[in-house]
Parts: C-alpha cells; structure tokens; sequence
C-alpha cells in the first residue's frame, strides 16, 4: 500500500528551535510531538496539564488525528493522555496541545523539545444518522459488557 496524504503543518511563535514533528522508523504510525514549553514543567503526581506542541494543522477531510500516548513514557513513568486518544478535527487550525496525566508516584518533569506523546492519522468516513423505529436484528442482538463470557 502506498497512499500518502498531505497535510499542512505551520509552526507557531514559541517553538521556534523544536524539530517538527516526526516518525521515528520507517513504518512507524505515530509522529512523536515535541513539548514547546518555554520553561521545565513539572507534573506533581495525580495533576493534570495540557502542554502546548508548537503546531497546527490543516488536514483535508476525511481525515482526523488522535494524539496518544507513549508506552514509554506509560511504563516508566505514568505519564499518559487523559483523554487519549485526543481527538483534532480535521477543521482544527488552532495549535495542538497534549492533555496529559501524572498516574506515577513521583513529580514528573517536562523539559522543552521534549517527546510527550504521538500523532496518528486516521480516516473518517462520511456518515449521516438515519433515525428509524426498529434496528436490524443480529445475533448478538442488546448483549454485551461481557455478555460473551471469559473464556
Ligand atoms: O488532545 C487534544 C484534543 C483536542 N484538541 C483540540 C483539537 C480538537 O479539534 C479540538 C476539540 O477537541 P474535542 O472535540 O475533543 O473537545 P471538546 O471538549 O468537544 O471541545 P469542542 O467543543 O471545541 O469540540 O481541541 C487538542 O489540541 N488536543
Ligand atoms: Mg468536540
């Protein structure tokens, strides 16, 4: 498969000396997003901050980005999203921010350039709700919240 989108990305004042954002192998899903903190930010266990990255995007439709975690970051520290995955509308052009969640034990320092979380690409179809009185039945028909069992 070789589709490539283009998406416009303009770096805003503030961030001037941060890379832009990037994948870090080839195949990799996520472009890491740099923090564009002007000064060290320290997470204290159990708060909460939304970290400015520097950019904005124009995307065309059909598109949206989720900011996610980093696993490392998740394992090492409990540094995760709070509203993981972030959703940034594809009609967005204000700058991305990363929500994120000190679930560790120890404050958590955030420097600047620093990778804080990655972005991930995804289409959307095009939906329109239709209301009707009766669904299409299924088998599985209302079951669900383990209604299939464990095992
Ligand atoms: O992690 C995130 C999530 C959202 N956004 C920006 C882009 C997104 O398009 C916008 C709105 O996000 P969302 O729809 O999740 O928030 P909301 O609480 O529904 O706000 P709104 O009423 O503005 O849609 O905020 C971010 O920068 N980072
Ligand atoms: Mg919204």
């Amino acid at each position: 498969m070789n589709l490539s989108i283009k998406v416009e990305i303009k770096t805003l004042p503030g961030s001037e000396g941060l890379e832009l954002p990037r994948r870090m192998s080839e195949l990799a899903s996520g472009y890491d997003l740099y923090a564009s903190v002007t000064e060290p930010m320290t997470l204290e266990p159990g708060s909460r901050a939304l970290v400015p990255t520097g950019i904005a995007l124009a995307m065309p439709a059909g598109l949206e980005a989720q900011i996610r975690p980093r696993s490392g970051l998740a394992f090492k520290h409990g540094i995760t999203c709070l509203n993981t995955p972030g959703t940034i509308d594809a009609d967005y052009r204000g700058e991305i921010k990363v929500l994120l969640i000190n679930l560790g034990q120890d404050p958590f320092v955030i420097n600047r350039g620093e990778r804080i979380a990655q972005m991930v690409f995804q289409t959307v179809p095009d939906t329109d709700l239709i209301q009707v009185e009766e669904l299409s039945e299924t088998v599985r028909g209302a079951g669900g919240f383990g209604h299939t069992g464990t095992k």
